[in-house]
């Protein structure tokens, strides 16, 4: 199965499936979501994960929570939806896509007209919109990318944003798929990004079944393959962008800009426009999410890795602020320094 098929939420035969990513990549295993517990956990223990496919997975998961009610009015439907919505968006505080797309939904609920029955199948074809706008934005961020980008170039990737982490064709890694298909011969290192290592599981996995060179590296060895001239660019994604151009990407995502600044690498932040909180002014602003400390200290290794209960600090997100930004790419263009200015422009261009 080629990795563009391997999308991370579907919706077929009446089923909302996804694909349990804390399986990959051992595993290939889609589970349904039925109930809002199910999509809750699923969020919170990354089995679907990444802002955009977050935010899809909770347009469903809000749909398939509410599909069997027995509301006889919308007065009565709403309550109900939007009890969910507020149980839904609990589950993790960094990516906005997750409240944004909860958003769409219930504002789209509140202004609907029609009976229940129709109000159920509306959600659904949202949720549909939602998840094509994705796949579509997607691509495009990889055309604009690509342009960035020149065949035989070395790519540092951090984390995945990959199909894994959208609709499909990823964000960071959209612009290596297109070129992949046009033979540009990428060289990608791909750090394995501790603690949940999303980078070995998951782009290693998806690069490697698309045919892409990835060479796998850990965390620390960022700043050698730079100095070794292997870089020409990095690629990363986000899951809020402050107004002012601040990113909040995976941990580590930061030292990664700070690195590359210093080897005069450029690098490229891509942004899907529903990950811009125009909301949110500065970095400091962004709310990151603390997860449990037995990430660090107990997963992953057969043998005891630290000693037993250990202290330990586990940010799942930093902030890497506008000013290590090379550019921002998103499906409406390439955005750069001054990012508030031309942020803002972005929007103004980009209102429907
Ligand atoms: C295209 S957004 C991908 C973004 O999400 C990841 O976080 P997580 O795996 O915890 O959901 C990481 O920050 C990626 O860059």
């Amino acid at each position: 199965m080629k990795v563009s098929e391997v999308v991370p939420v579907k919706f077929v035969g009446g089923k909302m499936l996804i694909l349990d990513q804390s399986k990959l990549p051992g595993e290939e295993k889609y589970l349904e979501m039925e109930t809002k517990e199910d999509i809750y956990v699923a969020i919170k223990k990354l089995k679907v994960r990444g802002a955009p496919a977050i935010g899809v997975a909770a347009a469903y998961g809000l749909y398939v929570s509410t599909r069997h009610s027995h509301a006889k009015t919308l007065k009565e439907f709403r309550p109900e939806v939007k009890e969910v919505a507020d149980y839904i968006v609990k589950a993790r505080p960094t990516a906005v896509n997750l409240s944004w797309a909860l958003s769409r939904m219930m504002d789209r609920l509140d202004t609907f007209n029609g009976d229940v029955s129709d109000a159920k199948q509306m959600l659904l074809s949202e949720a549909d919109k939602i998840r094509v706008e994705d796949e579509n934005s997607c691509h495009k961020m990889g055309e604009y990318g690509l342009t960035l980008l020149k065949p035989g170039m070395g790519i540092l990737t951090h984390c995945n944003a990959g199909t894994l982490a959208t609709a499909k064709y990823g964000t960071s890694l959209a612009p290596i798929y297109l070129g992949t298909e046009k033979n540009y011969d990428f060289k990608v290192f791909a750090d394995e990004t501790r603690p949940l290592l999303q980078g070995a599981r998951l782009t290693a996995w998806e690069l490697t079944k698309a045919g892409v060179d990835v060479t796998l590296i850990c965390d620390n060895m960022a700043s050698i393959v730079m100095k070794n001239g292997w870089i020409d660019a990095v690629v990363v994604g986000c899951d809020r962008m402050a107004a002012n151009g601040d990113g909040a990407n995976k941990i580590g995502t930061s030292a990664v800009a700070i690195l590359a600044k210093e080897y005069g690498i450029p690098f490229y932040m891509f942004v899907p426009t529903s990950t811009i909180d125009y909301d949110t002014k500065t970095g400091d602003d962004i709310q990151i999410e603390l997860r449990d400390g037995k990430e660090i200290s107990e997963m992953w290794y057969k043998q005891p890795m630290a000693p037993q209960g250990v202290k330990t600090y586990n940010p799942s997100f930093d902030v890497t602020p506008a000013r290590y930004i090379t550019a921002v790419i998103t499906e409406n263009g390439i955005v750069r320094a001054p990012y508030e200015e031309n942020l803002l422009k972005l929007k103004e261009r980009t209102v429907k």
